[in-house]
């Protein structure tokens, strides 16, 4: 087998060798992926992943737009259409300098196994840009999102390809993306989701993905016959999933000690409550600034400078900042403190290696793929509603989520537990994420 999986990942390195984060995605969904093709004789011998990691189409253009200071600024903009066996293409926009074309690869392959999860029609895709949102106006902010929509509304549509937002990309964001589409194309449709709950978004989506994140948790946890009740937790990240996953877990009565933004972290050793999360909100939100100022309010709390908050110790550890934000002894680090269960908001956070050493110690890990889903499953609702025309309570739409993130893990443990017991996550989230696909690709032909 180990053969099978080594050719099979040359030949993804040799058409996509200067793409580090993709090639790192795909090689954790083919170690379990092609034993599984392997075992399966309507999956053998059809190219099926080979073809899953080929994007349909990757869309790539020109941003101009004119600073405050009347310079004129050129971004580069992208739209990775992955897969739309399922669905049309559905999947964020990552405003953020590091942006290329390897890190929206990477998330849009993630993309496909993760909504095929959902139980939802909708196909894989991701985009964004390399324009840093930091420090810009408002008015810089709508200038560049306008002209990035100036190029993308000709690839997208309700029916084919429905953006939303990510890293760098909020409500703020979308509305502007949106107004620029709607006038463009004379129409109003939901054309992307995150939108303002006035101009037809869904209760629950700002909250969605960090509330799926602890959701996931608590059902993993539910195997073990425990819960958050008195829980030590640590989150990375400060922005939308980190911020309402931490809002959730203080709900249900743990104690949330840190976050953190690309400075640094701080560490609140009495435990961010609902008041402290209150301010935290405001300070990202609304007044855009750094995380470093929560000690400025909250003196008893620490600021680290440069660290991630892995070497703290907790029960639970929600990664929901970015990729590669957890490492092998960061992982080593979290385990030898006791922690016992990762559940990660964000898309990757962990390495590979990391994910090995959780595995090795037998630990609760779910992967971003499976735990992070919530967000974009409450999109699939929000274009539901869109359809339909109407409008869910957040008590509707708060029912659906945690049905959805239950039934996520019941896939996950079905292809994902093992002899002893034991339920590998990514093995299931894996496969289970690849059977819904490969089985439209196999019915409709070599398109
Ligand atoms: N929004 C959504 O619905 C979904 C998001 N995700 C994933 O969740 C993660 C967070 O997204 P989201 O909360 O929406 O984004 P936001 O832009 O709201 O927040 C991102 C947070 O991560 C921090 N961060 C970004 N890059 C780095 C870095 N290189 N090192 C350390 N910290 C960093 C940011 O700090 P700073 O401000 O200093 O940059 C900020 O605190 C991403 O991986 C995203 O792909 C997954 C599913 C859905
Ligand atoms: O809601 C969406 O469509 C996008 C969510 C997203 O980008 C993600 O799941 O990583």
């Amino acid at each position: 087998m180990k053969e099978i999986i080594a050719e099979f990942l040359d030949m993804v390195k040799e058409r996509n060798g200067h793409e580090p984060e993709f090639l790192q995605a795909v090689e954790e969904v083919a170690e379990t992926v092609l034993p599984y093709i392997v075992q399966n004789d309507i999956y053998y011998g059809k190219n099926v992943l080979l073809r899953m990691v080929e994007p349909e189409r990757l869309v790539s253009f020109r941003v101009c737009w004119v600073d405050d200071n009347g310079e004129i600024q050129v971004n580069r903009g992208y739209r990775i259409q992955m897969n739309s066996a399922i669905g049309p293409y559905k999947g964020g926009l990552r405003f953020h300098p590091t942006v290329n074309a390897s890190i929206l690869k990477f998330l849009a392959f993630e993309q496909v196994f993760k909504n095929s999860l959902t139980t939802l029609p909708m196909g894989g895709g991701k985009g964004g840009s390399d324009f840093d949102p930091k420090g810009k106006s408002d008015n810089e902010i709508m200038r560049f999102c306008h002209a990035f929509m100036s190029e993308l509304f000709r690839h997208i549509g309700p029916n084919t390809d429905i953006p939303a937002g990510d890293i760098g990309v909020g409500q703020r964001e979308i509305g502007f993306l949106f107004g620029k589409y709607r006038k463009l194309r004379n129409e109003f449709t939901g054309v992307l989701t995150g939108k303002g709950l006035t101009w037809g978004g869904s209760l629950i989506r700002p909250e969605a993905t960090g509330y799926g994140t602890v959701y996931f948790a608590e059902n993993m946890l539910r195997t073990k016959n425990d819960n958050f009740e008195g829980k030590t937790v640590v989150i990375s990240g400060s922005g939308n999933v980190a911020q309402y996953a931490a809002e959730k877990c203080i709900v249900i009565g743990a104690k949330v000690v840190t976050l953190s933004d690309s400075s640094g972290y701080i560490y609140d050793k009495d435990g961010i409550d609902a008041d402290k999360l209150k301010f935290v909100m405001h300070l990202k939100n609304v007044k855009r600034g750094r995380i470093k100022e929560y000690v400025k309010e909250y003196p008893e709390a620490k600021f680290v400078k440069g660290k991630t908050p892995w070497s703290e110790k907790c029960d639970i550890a929600l990664p929901c900042a970015t990729q590669n934000e957890l490492d092998i002894e960061d992982a080593k680090t979290l385990l030898a403190n006791g922690c016992m269960c990762v559940s990660e908001g964000a898309n990757m956070p962990s390495t590979n290696a990391a994910i090995k050493e959780f595995h090795k110690a037998r630990i609760l890990f779910a992967p971003g793929k499976a735990s992070n889903a919530g967000g974009v499953a409450t999109s699939g609702l929000e274009m539901t509603q869109n359809s339909l025309r109407y409008k869910w309570t957040r008590e509707e739409v708060d029912k659906k989520l945690r049905e959805i993130m239950q039934d996520i893990h019941n896939s996950c443990t079905e292809y994902g537990q093992e002899e002893d017991g034991y339920i590998d996550y990514v093995k299931g989230a894996n496969i289970a994420g690849f059977v819904k696909v490969a089985d439209a690709m196999l019915a409709q032909g070599v398109v």
